[in-house]
């Protein structure tokens, strides 16, 4: 690049051009990273919902909303209440002074003393802390003021010179996105945050998200307008719209010693109104169109001042469209007029004064978000009041540098003393401002300014008449004090020339502020998500072990309880068998017990017989049930033992059930609630005790018969004979011992046969003697059977009974009946207290693996979350470190700059000369000197992955 072409001067012209360009450059760009901002705060939001609840840093030390002394504003006017705006300025994370911060800013010194060198304290805000020192103040005495900049940050100052720089301990530390909670409770934030449930804070970050959207989408409505709006604000009475008039030349707005601007009056060239002066009284201005005349009512001018008086319940705002008469050379920049500027539609918006009352307040508070410039007006002889402070602290939510006019200064005696508290209470209030109080703070008598109106100030005009003899009345030049036009000329600079800094700088740095706060807060998150993920980790490895050892412990538990069941089943039903078969076979003996009564009872002995028989039945069924009830008993006993054994396991899944209620009953769900499910769970969850196994033993007493057999058996004949042919023969034998025929007898085997062969043989033998005899032997057999029959009755009908008795039951399945009933109702005493136990197990082994799921899946949550949160804070420094950039070669200082600036420092001519020479040949401005770096970025759009689809505006060519 050649020497020749950067010593070059550029023309005004073109130095406006190249002003213009680079301007409308960098706002395209700064739109663009705007776009980009909004779009990692909506994936913020994202997140937040619904991967991750953003945890915030809980700040360690609270940094309390600045206040100065009341000394400053004991001279004060009546002052609104503090409430809503120290929140809203501590809300912005912007400028909140700890006290020892404050401490430092009230550790001005008179230029003599004061360092010009600055440094970046630590734990503080940027400018709140910084170390800047004046040198001398207005006309002299605001000479030089320290730049804050701190070595190695990623900018290189900002398009006003307050640097964008990260905070040094910005862990805790948020400007933007913090949620102070403060002031809705009357406690520290700290405690008020960790008492609450991290959902909550989601919902509240939400909400904070949400707002600052919102604002970024007004910035970038402001920053694409082209346009500029100056806003002139203060206290009652400090002289306001004498001010406006001042810049005007001329009594547009009506002034009084008594407060009389009630409407907000936003001053327009007449050339935006094809030239008609007039006002447009507006009564909704989001709906107001200069197209649509049912948007507005117009009145002349000269009723203005009756309009901002009386009509403030009518009027939102009034748009006054004045003829500029001011001087529109470009050629001597003290002239040109601010609403006829040949650079941008400026208009200056005059406001109530603000401690006028606290709804007017509230509304410019609001209006500043759409204003470019402020300029804040001071009555040097009260200084800042209370609601001044507020006002201040709250534009400096992101705007670094407000324009301040210091007036009624003619009225001050002691000017230097008067001066020097300003200062004070500047630097404390608007650091950035302070350090550049050569242009921005001014000490001035606005009234001293003689206009030009043909009513009141007839002297300052001249006659003429037109052609068809009309009078004309044209403004002579008016006499300005030095000290107004310099300040006129820095408003115009700061306005127009330094727009970087009036409009772009406050989008730029709340950009920067809420870029720096993601990155805070997604590296706080990426931490927390970190360290969950550890505790996961160490979680899952402990329990691990205990998981296995709870798996063998089900299966283990569950078979031996299944064995301890059907031990106690086999056991009960091996009984019953063998016992009831045996009783069976024995039926007759307890009948021995019953008393033979003789003969003619014999029917009833039988039937007592039955009876002993049937009861000596129920009484052995019974003994079965007990020993049952036994073996339930001590299987009862061996369950228990059996969960004695395992009782660790349970203890741990109590414990850990007793947490988890616990930690929901703090979320919550009412304490008698949880605690009244978890009782019930865990007496299931219990074995048996011993009133359970009386209870569930108790229905193995059997209602009713023993058995149908046994309940229709009845008495017989037969019953009481002997059909036992055995004996028959013995009793034959015994009596054919006694006679002759005893051998035949032997062979004979039943009475019938015996008596039968008796009459054959006595026929075949055919001797009457021989017959005889046999008919004898056969008479004597009959005889002694019939004594033997009655005198063994009672053995006879014993034994038939008991036989039948064996055979209908044993036709049932007397035994393998009862025995399987009371296998089964021991299975069914058991088995409830088996299932518990195996119940247990399961709800334990499943709660485990619940839980195990649960850190699983927390445990991705969390890597996933990380993984967002870094890709979150990438972005957000990527796009910190553009947005930085954004100003490299807007910076003022004469420090920091490798040339000198023009026209009080707003732009490096010859940079932008030698770019728009590089430009308009085609080539690169950064060929061949490193030092003309400022412009090469002018077409960088954000890296593609910061980008949302459609996002962003082409680039524009350079
Ligand atoms: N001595 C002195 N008086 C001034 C100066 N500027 C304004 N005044 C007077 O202060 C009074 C108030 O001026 P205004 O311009 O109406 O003040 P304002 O701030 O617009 O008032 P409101 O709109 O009612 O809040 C008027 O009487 C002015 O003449 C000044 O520089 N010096």
């Amino acid at each position: 690049m050649s020497t020749n072409k950067r010593s070059s001067a550029p023309s005004p012209s073109e130095r406006q051009m190249l002003q213009q360009h680079i301007f409308s450059e960098k706002s395209q760009r700064l739109q663009n990273y705007l776009h980009a901002t909004k779009n990692i705060l909506h994936e913020l939001g994202h997140i937040n919902r619904d991967k991750w609840n953003v945890h915030f840093p809980i700040p360690t030390t609270l940094a309390g909303p600045p206040t100065l002394t009341r000394s400053y504003t004991a001279a004060s006017f009546s002052d609104t209440p503090r409430n809503a705006s120290v929140a809203v300025g501590n809300d912005s994370g912007n400028n909140l002074a700890p006290p020892h911060s404050l401490q430092r800013a009230n550790s001005y010194q008179p230029m003599s003393t004061a360092s010009s060198t600055a440094s970046y304290p630590p734990s503080s805000d940027e400018g709140a802390t910084a170390s800047t020192a004046v040198n001398s103040l207005n006309n002299g005495y605001l000479d030089s003021v320290g730049m804050l900049h701190r070595p190695g940050a990623a900018n290189s100052g900002n398009f006003g010179s307050a640097p964008l720089s990260p905070e040094d301990d910005s862990d805790n530390r948020l400007r933007v996105l913090r949620l102070d909670l403060r002031y809705a409770h009357h406690e520290a934030s700290s405690d008020i945050m960790s008492s609450l449930e991290s959902s909550s804070i989601a919902r509240l970050f939400d909400d904070k998200l949400v707002q600052s959207i919102t604002h970024i989408d007004r910035l970038i409505s402001r920053v694409s307008d082209k346009s500029s709006k100056i806003l002139v604000t203060g206290d009652l009475n400090a002289g306001k719209s004498t001010l406006v008039n001042a810049l005007l030349r001329s009594n547009v707005l009506p002034t009084d010693q008594q407060p009389c601007t009630m409407l907000f009056c936003e001053v327009v060239d007449a050339g935006k109104n094809g030239g008609v002066e007039e006002i447009h009284a507006i009564p909704r201005v989001d709906r107001y169109s200069l197209d649509d005349p049912t948007t507005y009512a117009i009145v002349e001018l000269k009723d203005l001042e009756d309009l901002v008086m009386d009509n403030e319940e009518q009027f939102q705002q009034l748009k006054i469209y004045a003829r500029d008469t001011q001087n529109k050379s470009l050629a001597n920049s003290n002239t040109v007029s601010l609403l006829n500027n040949g650079v941008t539609d400026v208009s200056i918006i005059d406001s109530p004064g603000l401690n006028r009352d606290s709804l007017k307040t509230t509304q410019l508070f609001a209006r500043q978000e759409e204003i470019d410039v402020v300029v804040f007006v001071v009555n040097a002889e009260n200084h800042f009041t209370l609601s001044g402070q507020d006002f201040l602290l709250s534009a400096g939510k992101e705007k670094a540098h407000i324009f301040i006019v210091v007036n009624r200064f003619d009225a001050i005696r002691r000017k230097d003393r008067c001066q020097k508290m300003i200062m004070d209470q500047i630097m404390m209030l608007s650091p950035h401002t302070a350090a550049e109080a050569n242009d921005l703070v001014h000490f001035i008598s606005a009234q001293n300014v003689t206009l030009a109106n043909p009513e009141n100030n007839q002297s300052q005009q001249q006659s003429e008449h037109d052609a068809d003899g009309n009078k004309l009345q044209r403004n002579t030049a008016p006499e300005l004090s030095p000290e107004f036009s310099r300040m006129e000329r820095c408003l115009k600079t700061f306005a127009l020339d330094q727009r970087f800094k009036s409009k772009l700088a406050p989008a730029q740095r709340y950009s920067y502020h809420v870029l720096q706060d993601v990155e805070v807060i997604a590296n706080y998150n990426m931490n927390r998500a970190m360290q969950q993920i550890q505790e996961i980790n160490a979680l899952l490895r402990e329990s691990t072990p205990v998981y296995e050892t709870l798996l063998d412990a089900k299966t283990e538990t569950g078979k031996r309880a299944e064995n301890i069941l059907d031990g106690s089943c086999s056991a009960v039903r091996a009984h019953a068998m063998t016992h009831l078969n045996n009783t069976l076979e024995n039926i007759a003996i307890p009948a021995e017990r019953v008393e033979w009564p003789g003969l003619w009872s014999a029917w009833s002995y039988a039937e007592n017989v039955i009876r002993v028989m049937a009861q000596h039945l129920e009484h052995e069924v019974g003994e079965c049930e007990r020993f049952a009830k036994f073996k339930i008993n001590q299987s009862m006993n061996d369950l228990d033992k059996l969960k004695s054994e395992q009782q660790h396991h349970i203890n741990r899944y109590e414990m850990l059930e007793q947490q988890k209620s616990n930690s929901s009953s703090r979320r919550g769900t009412p304490a008698s609630q949880k605690s009244a499910s978890t009782n019930g769970s865990q007496q299931t969850a219990v074995t048996a005790t011993a009133g359970e196994v009386e209870l569930s033993t108790s229905y193995l007493v059997h209602i009713g018969s023993i058995s149908n057999a046994l309940d229709t058996f009845s008495l017989q004949p037969t019953d009481f004979v002997d059909f036992e042919w055995e004996k028959w023969s013995m009793l034959t034998t015994m009596s054919m011992s006694a006679g002759t025929l005893a051998l035949l007898a032997t062979r004979l085997h039943s009475y019938a046969d015996s008596i039968v062969r008796l009459v054959k043989l006595s026929s075949t033998i055919g001797s009457a003697t021989t017959q005889k005899l046999l008919i004898s032997a056969a008479a004597i057999l009959g005889v002694g059977s019939a004594l033997y029959l009655v005198s063994d009755m009672d053995s006879t009908v014993r034994n038939n009974v008991a036989r039948r008795m064996r055979e209908a039951l044993r036709e049932e399945g007397f035994s393998i009946n009862h025995a399987d009933r009371l296998s089964t109702e021991t299975t069914r005493s058991l088995r409830p207290f088996v299932w518990k136990l195996q119940h247990t197990f399961q709800r334990m082994v499943e709660a485990e693996e619940r839980r195990r799921a649960d850190q699983l899946h927390r445990r991705h949550t969390a890597q996933d979350a990380q993984m967002h949160f870094d890709e979150i804070r990438s972005k957000a420094r990527e796009l910190a470190e553009m947005v930085a950039r954004l100003s490299d070669g807007m910076s003022l200082n004469a420090d920091e700059k490798p040339t000198k600036t023009v026209d009080d420092g707003c732009l490096d001519l010859s940079y932008s000369h030698e770019f728009l020479n590089s430009s308009s040949s085609g080539g690169s401005s950064n060929s061949d000197s490193g030092t003309a770096s400022c412009y090469y970025d002018f077409a960088h759009q954000p890296p593609h992955h910061l980008t949302a689809p459609g996002s962003y505006p082409t680039s524009p060519t350079a």
